[in-house]
């Protein structure tokens, strides 16, 4: 008997299994993290399976690593695979250029690299990420261990001269430890509530010696494909400028069988 998913979920997988057309065969494919991708991964290990789709999936995460070879998708590195036709992968929020905010699942840094070696990102994203300014969702930075105090003192710094609302900055824990990356590193949760010029506050961030990237994707995004908890899918695309309504697979057991309703 399969489980009812909650309308966030539905939202999450009707947006992955949508992206997860636009995958063709022979392409090389950037795998996001978190729990939308991972429905991403598992479509597409599906696809691989029961249509003898072949790609080769680079992926951001080694949670993600896991869970591509798991299904049956062939992973590579991406100096292996050398450039990418398509990044897939979640975001925490995007706001109506498709700039993002990402680092939510601590991925930031990876998931910038592969997706700005791709021909074409796309973002899967429930309807619940759409904001008018970025900010709400407190803005991960990667830091580098040593000197992480120094650094966060001197990201306030910079904070205080910037167009945000709010200046502090937290150190992401897991459990009684600090957060570690999967380049070994730890994160700071930046809770700006709203960020006026992310564009500025990117390039900044990145002149702190101890920061290694930040989560704000700015120009790097090109479509969203928006899930919604009734299983509608909408998709944003930056270069048309056009916003297309679409209704994902109805009738489609396989597919919508524990959908909510
Ligand atoms: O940036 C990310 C991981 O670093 C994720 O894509 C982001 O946090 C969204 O996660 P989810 O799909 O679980 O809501």
């Amino acid at each position: 008997m399969t489980q009812k998913l909650s309308p966030i979920d539905t939202a999450k997988r009707v947006a992955a299994y949508r992206a997860a057309e636009m995958v063709e065969d022979g392409m090389r494919v950037g795998l996001g993290t978190g729990s939308t991708a991972a429905w991403l991964v598992r479509r597409l290990g599906e696809r691989v399976k029961n249509e003898g789709l072949k790609i080769r999936g680079v992926p951001t995460s080694t949670a993600t690593a896991q869970l591509a070879r798991e299904v049956g998708i062939e992973v590579v590195s991406l100096d292996q695979a050398g450039w990418l036709d398509l990044t897939i992968d979640g975001a925490d929020e995007f706001d109506g250029e498709l700039n993002l905010i990402k680092g939510g699942g601590a991925a930031l840094l990876q998931e910038k690299i592969v997706a700005t070696a791709s021909d074409l990102m796309v973002v899967i994203a429930d309807a619940g990420k759409e904001v008018e300014t970025l900010g709400a969702f407190p803005l991960p930075i990667e830091v580098i261990p040593f000197g992480w105090q120094t650094t966060r003192t001197l990201v306030e710094e910079l904070l205080d001269s910037m167009d945000v609302l709010g200046t502090s900055a937290t150190l992401r824990m897991n459990g009684e430890a600090p957060t570690v990356t999967d380049e070994g590193n730890h994160i700071l949760d930046l809770h700006l509530q709203r960020i006026g010029n992310p564009r500025q506050l990117a390039l900044a961030l990145n002149q702190i010696p101890g920061v290694v990237e930040n989560g704000l994707f700015i120009d790097i995004c090109d479509k969203v494909v928006i899930g919604f908890g009734d299983g509608r899918v909408e998709l944003r695309d930056i270069n048309e400028g056009t916003i297309q309504l679409d209704r994902l697979g109805e009738g489609d057991d396989n597919l919508f069988s524990d959908l909510a309703d």
